[in-house]
């Protein structure tokens, strides 16, 4: 059976009922299984302003101090994940909230700069596979742990394309827009290498999108075949993306 990564933008928590919604479509499709890897980055921002803490990002990457890490693993990995389980339990699915380290990835210092940010690498073997035969759906925040067993926080795209990576799954990043947008707000149906990095120049893709971009390039290159950025607004566009479908923007290698 077809093992989907469906990346699911923090966002998703704001609306009421939309990860609900999701998660019923995905229990009527039986063809595949599913794991989903959630961001949080607003209810981030929010938590660390509750505590008096200024917050900033360097290209879409959040700058995690030492000292904002309880807040940022409190959001993502506690409350995030955990009211993603309640609509995932409502919509009839049994779920199971996870780290990184259990989905099979470790997370290692990038830029000193960033504080705390990790990038993926291979961990120890990942549960994933033994809960999907289990018939449960994995709920993976992009929280990590380093070798030095350490709290890392790594971008939630990355997290996603990793997992996909190490279980040979397809992927899909629904996010809050119907697609990426030109400079005149217009959906682009397919973006390439060139145009990306032009996007990017430009400044039309910036922030979170300019990770996501970036990230499902890295994932269409190395599933050698197109890779759809969509939103989680409309779960029908989830269907017809299993279904093959075009829905928001491909990214092709
Ligand atoms: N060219 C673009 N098209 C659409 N959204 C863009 C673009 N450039 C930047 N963005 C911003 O990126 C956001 C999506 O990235 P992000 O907030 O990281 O999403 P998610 O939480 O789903 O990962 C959009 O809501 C928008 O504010
Ligand atoms: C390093 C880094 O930037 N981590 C992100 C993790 C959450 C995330 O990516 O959330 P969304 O998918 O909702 O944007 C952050 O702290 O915001």
């Amino acid at each position: 059976m077809q093992t989907w990564v469906i990346k699911l933008g923090g966002a998703v928590l704001n609306t009421e009922n939309a990860a609900k919604a999701l998660f019923e479509v995905l229990a009527s499709q039986t063809q595949a299984q599913f794991v989903i890897v959630h961001g949080g980055g607003a209810l981030v921002d929010s938590w660390l302003k509750e505590a008096g803490f200024a917050s900033a990002k360097h290209q879409g990457l959040r700058i995690s101090p030492k000292e904002q890490m309880p807040y940022i693993v409190g959001a993502l990995a506690g409350c995030a994940n955990k009211q993603l389980m309640s609509q995932a339990i409502i919509a009839g699915h049994k779920p199971v909230g996870l780290s990184l380290y259990e989905a099979g990835i470790i997370s290692s210092q990038k830029l000193k700069a960033l504080g705390q940010v990790g990038q993926c690498d291979s961990g120890v073997q990942s549960v994933i596979p033994e809960l999907l035969k289990l018939g449960r759906l994995p709920l993976v925040s992009s929280i990590a742990f380093g070798d030095d067993g350490l709290w890392y926080n790594v971008n939630a795209d990355e997290a996603a394309a990793a997992i996909a990576k190490e279980l040979d799954a397809e992927i899909i990043f629904m996010t809050d827009v119907v697609a990426v947008l030109d400079a005149n707000k217009q959906p682009l149906h397919q973006l390439d290498t060139n145009q990306i990095n032009t996007l990017i120049a430009e400044g039309v893709i910036w922030g979170g999108m300019e990770v996501k971009v970036k990230t499902s390039l890295l994932a269409a290159q190395h599933l050698r075949r197109g890779v759809y950025i969509s939103s989680w607004q409309k779960p029908e566009n989830l269907v017809a993306l299993l279904a093959g479908e075009h829905v928001g923007t491909k990214i092709t290698p």
